[in-house]
């Protein structure tokens, strides 16, 4: 079966990727998407994780909401973690961590035709998840976190230049800590793209956040 997404498409998805749940915004969550969309992000994940975030019901409501917001801007649509619900809204894509179901079990589950993401913090996670048939990898903490509490330690952006020196090709987006400052230095190390939680879900502007991480990417 032909791939969902070829690997240059993915790597333009990948270029600003916001990841955002309900509990990292003090606004509807569809409303900061849809500004974040405007500012020009390339992809959106739902993750929603921590205290008080929306399960059952509530979650898969939300994210028919966001989905929509996606498709009527063609942007990607990729859940956190919950390969259920992704599958059961023919989501684009699933992203996984390494505490989730193995890469390999996911993607016979998910079959070809859907993005999967893992994360991983070392090469020999990374090598792994290309073999397990990953599409892109989401390597970090870059830098210091507030948005994951079970993060591993920082691994700065070197890790990403070691892996595509170890003969990692794989669509890579950093991810940990980025700010817009940050961005070249990452782009200089051989990601294909930043994901970002906080430095658009809490900025005053997500537009405006939004379209400074494009403006650097772009190019
Ligand atoms: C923990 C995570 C690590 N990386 C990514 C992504 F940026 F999508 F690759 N998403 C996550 N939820
Ligand atoms: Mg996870």
């Amino acid at each position: 079966m032909s791939k969902h997404i070829d690997n240059d498409t993915l790597k333009q998805a990948l270029s600003v990727y916001f990841i955002s749940g309900t509990t990292n915004v003090n606004r509807p969550l569809p409303n900061v998407l849809t500004e974040a969309i405007s500012g020009g992000i390339t992809l959106f994940q739902f993750r929603e994780k921590g205290s008080g975030c929306l399960t059952n019901k509530a979650k898969r409501d939300m994210a028919e909401k966001l989905f929509q917001v996606c498709k009527d801007h063609q942007i990607g649509f990729i859940i956190n973690d919950d390969v259920e619900l992704a599958i059961a809204m023919n989501a684009d894509g699933i992203h996984i961590g390494q505490k989730d179901a193995g890469a390999s079990i996911t993607r016979k589950m998910i079959g070809e035709n859907m993005i999967l993401g893992v994360s991983v913090h070392t090469i020999e996670e990374a090598k792994q998840a290309v073999a397990d048939g990953a599409d892109y990898l989401g390597v970090g903490p870059i830098f210091q976190t507030n948005s994951k509490q079970d993060a591993e330690e920082v691994c700065g952006p070197e890790r990403i230049m070691d892996m595509r020196k170890s003969g990692i090709n794989l669509p890579i987006v950093a991810i940990g800590g980025i700010t817009v400052e940050k961005t070249p230095e990452i782009k200089r190390a051989g990601a294909d793209g930043v994901s970002i939680i906080s430095a658009i879900a809490s900025a005053p502007s997500p537009s405006y956040a939004a379209n400074q991480f494009k403006e650097i990417m772009k190019d």
